[in-house]
């Protein structure tokens, strides 16, 4: 199993490029289910979930063709096989992103539940009262949602959270539905919108993505289109913290700081120098953080996805900073990894006090999910000595050849088998 080593102490320095959105990616790529004509998509980020992703429309019959360094073709026209498997599901929960379109366009759908994971229960309850609100018999059996509809029907669904992928499940098969769908309580986030903006160009019927109402007018069919998957904000805010904890001076290319306002936000409450261009974002250090409090909460609020991040670098700032989770109930594992490498933090239910270290110390530490990975890459960086992080299979499903990027910006980080 590949680990990661990293010998701390660089500070980062240069120019790198960002990837397209794990987060839009996922299920803008399922949109292409919704029609029989081929979706050409650029800006594609290469990571294990997209192809985990691919593989499952390949099993229904979606032709996948690669199109250049980061293009894809996918053809919906043969689609015949409406099951997303318990073997697929297992390691990426966005492939619930099938449901809604399978209904949509085929009338039938069988899809794994995905299961607990990691940071939470995650159930999709929400998705399943959606479907059903739209006139879908959904019946959950032997661990398989079966969802059926001649033809779903419009329908006013409030969810009872805000929920992302719930809201892109219910968006996507709303487009195909008879008459209008609105969607109350939506999801803000801007993959929602960079999806709505797909399935728009795809001839879908969507206003008012991007607040928390969307109204989709159901079409008969849509048809195929290009799309340019949005750059990776998490991804971006990933690097900013690891240039700003080792004292960097970075430029991220590609990307934009558009959808990074808290994150930008609390980097300069840190003390960081921060430069927002058009298509990039140039970071620099101060000599010494300063600890910054936060509170997750959905879009536009601070992004639980880039809580694990922030925590790293308040464990070595100047102070005391709460930081508050209210989206995921398990989602501070990376703290006793952190703790491994130095660092002092406490958990009083889903609030965690990190009092700021002066260092870190490398260690042997492993990676439990995505963005706690991502902490422990951050940390070590900083930390003296070497840090090996083991498991870092997690890291492949959301970043983009990241050793290869951190070393572009002078780390010392490697792939150890
Ligand atoms: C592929 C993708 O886009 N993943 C993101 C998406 O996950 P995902 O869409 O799975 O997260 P949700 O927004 O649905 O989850 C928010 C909360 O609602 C709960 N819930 C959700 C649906 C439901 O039917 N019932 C229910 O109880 C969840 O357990 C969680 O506590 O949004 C999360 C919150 O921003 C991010 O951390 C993930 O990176
Ligand atoms: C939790 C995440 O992803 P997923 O919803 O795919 O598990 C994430 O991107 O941080």
């Amino acid at each position: 199993m590949d680990k990661l080593l990293i010998e701390g102490g660089k500070a980062l320095s240069g120019e790198v490029a960002m990837s397209g959105a794990k987060n839009a990616a996922l299920p803008i790529l399922c949109a292409s289910l919704l029609t029989a004509e081929p979706v050409h998509f650029t800006n594609v980020p290469h990571l294990n979930d997209i192809s985990t992703m691919l593989r499952l429309l390949g099993d229904m019959g979606v032709g996948v063709t690669m199109d250049g360094v980061d293009g894809l073709v996918l053809n919906g026209g043969g689609l015949n096989n409406p099951v997303a498997s318990y073997e697929m599901v297992k390691t990426m929960r966005a492939s619930i992103l099938v449901l809604g379109p399978l209904v949509a366009r085929g009338g039938e759908a069988r899809v794994s539940l995905p299961g607990g994971c990691a940071i939470g229960a995650r159930p999709v309850d929400q998705h399943i009262k959606g479907l059903q609100a739209m006139g879908a018999e959904v019946k959950v059996e032997q661990g398989y949602v079966h969802a059926k509809a001649t033809r779903l029907k419009g329908a006013r669904i409030c969810t009872d959270m805000v929920t992302v992928t719930g809201t892109e499940n219910l968006m996507m098969a709303a487009c195909l539905a008879e008459g209008e769908t609105i969607i109350e309580n939506a999801a803000r986030e801007p993959e929602v919108v960079d999806l709505a903006n797909c399935l728009i160009s795809m001839g879908a019927r969507i206003s008012g993505a991007g607040t928390d109402v969307i109204r989709i007018q159901g079409v008969d069919k849509l048809h195929g289109a290009t799309h340019a998957i949005m750059p990776d904000r998490i991804e971006t805010g990933t690097y900013l913290c690891a240039a700003a904890v080792t004292g960097g001076d970075i430029r991220l290319l590609k990307t934009s700081a558009a959808y990074l306002d808290t994150v930008v936000d609390k980097l300069m409450d840190a003390g960081c120098d921060i430069t927002v261009e058009r298509d990039a974002i140039r970071l620099v250090a101060p000599k010494r953080l300063k600890a910054v409090s936060l509170r997750t909460a959905p879009y536009p609020a601070f992004p639980t996805d880039m809580q694990a991040q922030f925590m790293a670098i308040n464990c070595i700032a100047d102070g005391v900073a709460t930081i508050r989770e209210t989206i995921f109930e398990n989602r501070f594992m990376h703290v006793n990894e952190l703790m491994r490498l130095g660092a002092n933090i406490q958990i009083e239910g889903n609030n965690a006090i990190v009092r700021g270290v002066e260092r870190l110390e490398g260690a042997t530490v492993m990676a439990t999910d995505l963005r706690a990975s991502a902490s422990l890459v951050i940390a070590g960086l900083v930390a003296e000595g070497e840090t090996l992080i083991d498991r870092i299979y997690h890291l492949d499903r959301g970043y983009e050849r990241i050793e290869e990027k951190l070393a572009r910006l002078g780390a010392s980080v490697k792939r150890v088998h």
